[in-house]
């Protein structure tokens, strides 16, 4: 894997990592078992996959968990994102999740569409952030 801001982003091993993820899903409800990773702008991978609750709206999204392994990793930026399901079509995170990203990008952060790579603003215009908040 290719680390630092630099260089370039090894995609392939995005998709391998948010492969291994969806296979640690809990997802007896939806049976829609996902799985998320981002490379780190210090070259860490981190991923997380999706875990569900018998109250449906408590479900953890991939991205949750992956935002978890983020902190609990030594925390950091997040420079490129790649999320699948079980039958391994890229996925494109929640509105929720989209914003739980943004909190955690990098100076620039991209993720894996099924049209390509786009960036975070693309996905998410006009995003409310930690600059907004005034005190
Ligand atoms: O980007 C996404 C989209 C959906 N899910 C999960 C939530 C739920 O467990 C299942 C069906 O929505 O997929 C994720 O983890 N990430
Ligand atoms: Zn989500």
């Amino acid at each position: 894997m290719s680390a630092g801001t630099g260089g370039a982003v090894d995609w392939a091993a995005l998709r391998s990592a948010a492969t291994a993820a969806m296979q640690r899903a809990y997802a007896p409800y939806s049976s829609f078992p996902v799985g998320a990773a981002a490379l780190t702008e210090d070259g860490r991978i981190v991923s997380g996959c999706n875990v569900e609750n018998a109250s449906y709206g408590l479900t953890l999204c991939a991205e949750c968990t992956m935002v978890g392994a983020l902190q609990m990793s030594g925390g950091g930026k997040l420079r490129a994102f790649f999320c699948v399901d079980g039958a391994g079509q890229v996925l494109m995170p929640c509105g929720r999740c989209r914003q739980l990203l943004y909190e955690h990008r990098g100076s620039r952060l991209e993720l894996m569409t099924a049209s390509g790579v786009k960036t975070m603003d693309e996905v998410l215009p006009d995003a409310f952030g930690p600059e907004h908040l005034s005190d």
